[in-house]
């Protein structure tokens, strides 16, 4: 498994950098539909009862359709995680200190990390992005996170994270206090209150969870005339690595990368670009629902059904890592099976005549 680490104050620069990410966005290709009937019309042939492969049969599809490949392929797939840092942190919205994050990103560095050991044992890449972990953008219940130009930076520095060949992209994430971030940019996205969308993160008591919603309204009345435009919400009550994700998966579109989403934090994140178009998620899938509460409300406005179900509330990629395993299955079962005819087993017996 490679490791490689990055490490960057995304520049900021140019005019009118919102533009070229609606640009973008008004260019994402679809889906090549041609390739999922490929993929179907092998799965009928193969040697199980017709769709007993279940959900591993329209991931096989839905790889094919967006990698624009038949058959589709895992064979290069990567966990991305974008660090940043919060000045909400301070607050005491998150069970563990700030300094977590840089060290985090040592123990990346160094394999101590759940992440390391997921992407060894299922032969994952893992590239981490350092976005100024050390430099935490202003506190939302203040100021803006990010002045537009830096927010479009922090997108395009994140759609540097499909470079290099892979073929399918996890996007995750670290930054203590983001999870107060996450709440409080699906609030402004969907509405609802405050005590909707926060949850107990890396473990707050019952007064952590209380300044997680009472952090998250001040934000949300500070910059109430101005959450309308996604991409407006996402640079005031977002947070770097919640832009890089967004730019991450907005750019995997545009090069028929699928994407398999983390937990809540990168779900906030591309909620963003759902709130922009409705269809710009179409080629990414939930890898697991987190056991950070409001991950399954998010989920439900996606309208996406997570692969896995394990419990989680870590972050880090780490459950779209595991359901890459899953993939890997799907494409496997799906390239590696016999049909009925090569392998000599009778197929289901037609219909009898009425
Ligand atoms: C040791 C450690 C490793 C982590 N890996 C991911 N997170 C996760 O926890 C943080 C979000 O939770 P909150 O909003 O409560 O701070 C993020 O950094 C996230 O990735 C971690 C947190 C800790 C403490
Ligand atoms: O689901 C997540 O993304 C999550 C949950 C808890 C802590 N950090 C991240």
């Amino acid at each position: 498994m490679a490791l490689t680490t990055e490490s960057r104050v995304p520049p900021v620069e140019r005019g009118l950098p919102f533009d070229d990410i609606r640009a973008l966005l008004a260019r994402m290709p679809g889906p090549a539909s041609a390739r999922a009937d490929e993929v179907r019309a092998r799965e009928a042939q193969l040697v199980k009862p017709t769709g007993a492969l279940g959900r591993l049969e329209s991931l096989s599809e839905w790889l094919a359709a967006w990698q624009d490949r038949s058959p589709p392929t895992v064979a290069r797939p990567m966990v991305a995680i974008f660090a940043g840092a919060h000045g909400v942190a301070a607050r005491g919205v998150s069970a563990y200190p700030a300094e977590v994050t840089r060290q985090m990103l040592d123990a990346f560095g160094k394999g101590h990390a759940a992440i390391n050991q997921i992407c060894a044992a299922f032969d994952i890449g893992l590239k981490v992005f350092d976005l100024a972990a050390d430099r935490p953008t202003p506190d939302i219940t203040e100021d803006a996170a990010m002045s537009e130009a830096e927010c479009a930076a922090t997108m395009a520095y994140g759609m540097e994270a499909i470079h290099g060949g892979i073929d399918l992209l996890v996007v995750g994430e670290m930054g203590i206090g983001n999870t107060t971030v996450a709440a409080t940019l699906a609030c402004a996205l969907y509405g609802g209150q405050p005590e909707d969308w926060v949850g107990r993160g890396t473990g707050v008591d019952d007064e952590g969870l209380a300044r997680k919603a009472s952090a998250a309204r001040a934000a949300l009345e500070r910059h109430r005339d101005h959450l309308d435009d996604p991409l407006e919400a996402l640079r005031r009550v977002g947070g770097r690595e919640l832009a890089a994700m967004a730019g991450a998966i907005l750019a995997a579109r545009l090069q028929r990368v699928p994407v398999v989403l983390d937990g809540y934090v990168a779900t906030a994140a591309a909620s963003v670009l759902h709130a922009l178009d409705a269809s710009a998620l179409d080629h990414c899938v939930a890898g697991h629902l987190s056991a950070e509460t409001a991950h399954a409300r998010l989920l439900a406005k996606l309208e996406m059904k997570p692969l896995l179900d394990l419990g989680l509330r870590l972050g880090e990629g780490s459950g779209g890592a595991l359901a890459v395993s899953m993939l890997k299955a799907a494409v496997a079962c799906h390239t590696g099976m016999a049909t009925f005819a090569e392998a000599a087993v009778a197929d289901r017996e037609p219909a009898p005549e009425a």
